[in-house]
C-alpha cells in the first residue's frame, strides 16, 4: 500500500513525520539554551534550531524524493545529515486515506514543496514558544494544495508536548477539530512584531470586537481554523511563500480562504519571487470579497508599490 500510494500522499505521510522530528530539534535547541542568533535583516532573526530543523527537513525530503524541488527559509543547507534527523518512516495512517483524484496522477516535475522550518523565530527567542510552528506546503502546478503545521510546544490534554495538523485541498483536514468563530463578533489576529503604520490603517477600518497580536503566519491560521479569530490581517510585504503554503493550504482544505489582500491567490511555482509582496488576508467564512473591499484602496496601492 504504501509504496504504491500516490506521491502527494507519500509526500504528506513523511512530511508529517519529519515535521514532528524537526519539532523535536526545536524543543532541544531552547533547552540547551545557546540559541545561536543571526541577524538575517530587521527584525528578521535565524537561530540554530531554524538552521537544523531546516537540515533535518530538507535531507529527509530529498533523500526520498530526490527529483522534486525543495525551498526553504534558510538558504542552501548541508544535507550530510546524522542518521538520527533523517526521516525515512511515512505516517502510516495518512497513508490509508483516499487520494483525491485531482492529484493522483500528479508527476515528481509537477510539485514544489516549500519549508519554512520555524515559523515565528521572533517569538521563540522572546519565549512565545507556544507561536511557533513547523511549515512544509506543498505546491502542484502553482496551487498550494497541501500542508503540515507542527505546534512542537502545545500541551495536549494527555501532557505530551506537540501537534501536528495536516490539510489537502479535496480530502480535508487532520490532527486538530476544526472550530466556528463566534458569531455576532469579528476577531482579528495579527503581527504582534511586524506593524507599521499602514498596516494598523488596514487593521483599523475593520473596526474588530477584538485584535489578537500573535507571531507566525502558521499559529494565526490555526486560531482561524479553531474559532478564535475570524481573520488574519497583514496589510505590508514581509511573509514569504514558505510561510504562507501550508497554512493556506490546510485553511483551504477546511473551506477558509488565504490571499493577497487584493484577494488574488498567490503563486507558488519553483521561480516565483519569495516574498509576498502584497500582504495576507485569510477568512473562515464566506465573506472573504467583503473583507478585501474594505480595505482602504490608498492602503492596498502603497502595499503594493512597497
Ligand atoms: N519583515 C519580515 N522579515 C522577515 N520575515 C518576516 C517579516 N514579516 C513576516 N515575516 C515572517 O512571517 C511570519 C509571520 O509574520 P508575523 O508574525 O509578523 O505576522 C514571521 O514569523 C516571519 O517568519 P519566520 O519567523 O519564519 O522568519
Ligand atoms: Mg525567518
Ligand atoms: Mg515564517
Ligand atoms: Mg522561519
Amino acid at each position: 500500500m504504501a509504496t504504491n500510494a500516490p506521491l502527494i500522499m507519500r509526500i504528506m505521510a513523511l512530511s508529517i513525520n519529519t515535521a514532528k522530528r524537526a519539532g523535536v530539534i526545536i524543543r532541544d535547541v531552547l533547552k540547551q539554551g545557546d540559541l545561536g542568533i543571526v541577524d538575517k535583516g530587521k527584525n528578521d532573526p535565524q537561530t540554530e534550531a531554524d538552521r537544523s530543523a531546516q537540515r533535518c527537513i530538507i535531507a529527509s525530503l530529498t533523500k526520498k524524493f530526490p527529483s522534486i524541488k525543495i525551498i526553504g527559509e534558510e538558504g542552501g543547507s548541508d544535507l550530510n545529515v546524522c542518521d538520527d534527523w533523517l526521516v525515512g518512516e511515512q505516517d502510516e495512517a495518512f497513508l490509508k486515506q483516499i487520494c483525491p483524484a485531482a492529484w493522483q496522477d500528479a508527476k515528481p516535475e509537477d510539485f514544489v514543496i516549500w519549508v519554512d522550518p520555524l515559523d515565528g523565530t521572533a517569538e521563540y527567542t522572546q519565549g512565545y514558544v507556544e507561536h511557533v510552528t513547523v511549515l512544509i506546503g506543498i505546491a502542484i502546478k502553482n496551487s498550494a494544495v497541501g500542508g503540515i503545521i507542527h505546534q512542537p510546544f502545545y500541551k495536549q490534554s494527555s501532557g505530551e508536548l506537540g501537534r501536528t495538523i495536516w490539510g489537502l485541498k479535496g480530502l480535508g483536514t487532520g490532527g486538530f477539530t476544526p472550530v466556528k468563530p463566534p458569531a455576532g463578533e469579528f476577531i482579528i489576529t495579527t503581527t504582534r512584531s511586524h506593524s507599521n503604520a499602514l498596516h494598523q490603517k488596514a487593521v483599523d477600518v475593520f473596526n474588530a470586537s477584538k485584535v489578537l497580536k500573535v507571531g507566525g503566519a502558521g499559529f494565526k491560521v490555526l486560531q482561524l481554523l479553531e474559532g478564535k479569530a475570524h481573520a488574519y490581517v497583514f496589510a505590508t510585504p514581509g511573509c514569504k511563500k514558505w510561510d504562507t503554503c501550508a497554512p493556506e493550504a490546510v485553511l483551504e482544505a477546511n473551506g477558509g480562504t488565504l490571499t493577497n489582500i487584493n484577494g488574488e491567490h498567490y503563486e507558488y511555482h519553483a521561480d516565483v519571487e519569495h516574498v509576498n509582496s502584497r500582504g495576507v488576508l485569510a477568512s473562515v467564512g464566506n465573506n472573504h470579497k467583503e473583507l478585501v473591499e474594505k480595505i482602504p484602496l490608498e492602503v492596498r496601492q502603497a502595499v503594493g508599490a512597497m
